[in-house]
């Protein structure tokens, strides 16, 4: 279990940067967490403070009840990929986790465990410096699971890896998770929390924006729309006109199909009978995750492409290829 309580971060300079604003969050086990932000959003910064990396401005955080610092054996508490480059390069995979097991008391034989679970095997006596970016996570995952902990936190932990890669990553935070243990992963990626995460929090430059559920996110975004299609072109422009009002949004996508949000799909069946409009479909449409993301950090990135920076509309269209991608 991972608890935050009025965590700050401010870097120094000037002006002062806060990394992390006053955020207070539970990491629960059991579950699989995601840590979803935007690049910048403070992801890396709380999971240093977490691991007693970063001392916080204000505020604590503690891991299965005591600060990081506290545990008379931390490795066995939690054990966390923050950087995977952070090796010595010449030493092999296998020198590296035995000087780590050597120095924590931690047996050999969880050595040959952990290369066996991240499949370093045939690579255990390589250089870590030759490893690909892919067998350098593997290696970080090994070091962060080698003292058999109950807390795993993973810093973008699929970053770089093929699709094989991205798959056992998931793979083994599910059944990490299955084990009763708290799983906590960082990602600026949805797609990929949407497939491996339980429960997600979110950030945006150094706030927490939702702490929810997938569905709970979902459900959250109020942008629930309709599909109608009607019989032909002058009724969906009849219904069109009756629906409207404010708060309602209705796109004409087709002559005969609407797209409408912020009317129940009961009150837009209504409206069709009492105007004797002939409805062929009325389909609820649910924003995909994609989107409510996008919706979420929509004012909370701290860079838009350059393409779109310097224009007014630029937050708008960011989430523009998500709802071209809108899925019924
Ligand atoms: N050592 C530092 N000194 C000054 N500013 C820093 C430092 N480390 C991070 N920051 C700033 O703090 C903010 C949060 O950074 P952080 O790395 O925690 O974000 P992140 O969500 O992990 O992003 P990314 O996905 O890009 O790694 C950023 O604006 C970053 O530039």
């Amino acid at each position: 279990m991972i608890e935050a309580r009025g965590l700050v971060k401010v870097y120094g300079g000037k002006p002062q940067k806060y990394a992390v604003q006053d955020i207070s969050f539970t990491v629960r086990p059991g579950k699989v967490t995601g840590f979803l932000g935007p690049n910048g959003a403070g992801k890396s910064t709380t999971m240093r403070m977490i691991m007693g990396l970063d001392d916080p401005t204000a505020g604590r955080v503690t891991v299965n009840g005591r600060p990081y610092a506290q545990h008379k054996a931390p490795l066995r508490e939690v054990g966390a990929l923050l950087d995977a480059k952070a090796v010595h390069t010449s030493r092999s995979a296998w020198h590296h986790l035995r000087a780590m097991a050597a120095t924590h008391g931690i047996p050999q034989q969880r050595i040959h465990e952990v290369i066996e679970l991240t499949g370093l095997g045939p690579v255990a006596t390589k250089r870590v410096g030759g490893f690909s970016l892919g067998m350098g996570q593997r290696l970080g995952i090994a070091a962060a699971l080698l003292g058999d902990p109950q807390t795993v936190i993973l810093d973008e932990p699929v970053n770089g890896l093929d699709p094989e890669g991205v798959l056992w990553v998931r793979n083994l935070a599910r059944s990490l998770a299955a084990e009763g243990r708290t799983v906590f992963l960082s990602s600026h990626l949805m797609s990929e929390m949407a497939q491996t995460a339980d429960h997600l929090i979110v950030i945006g430059r150094g706030r927490i924006i939702a702490d929810a559920s997938i569905q709970e996110i979902l459900d959250g975004q109020g942008r629930a729309r309709t599909r109608v299609r009607t019989g032909g072109p002058e009724g969906a422009q009849l219904l069109g006109r009756v629906l409207a009002g404010p708060g309602v949004s209705i796109e004409a996508r087709e002559g005969c199909l609407l797209e409408v949000s912020g009317v129940e799909p009961r009150a837009i069946a209504q409206a069709a009978l009492e105007q004797q409009v002939l409805v062929c479909e009325l389909t609820p449409l649910q924003a995909s995750l994609e989107e409510a993301y996008l919706d979420l950090t929509r004012d909370e990135v701290e860079y838009h492409s350059g393409a779109l920076a310097g224009r007014p509309d630029a937050p708008d269209d960011v989430a523009a290829p998500a709802a071209a991608g809108r899925q019924s």
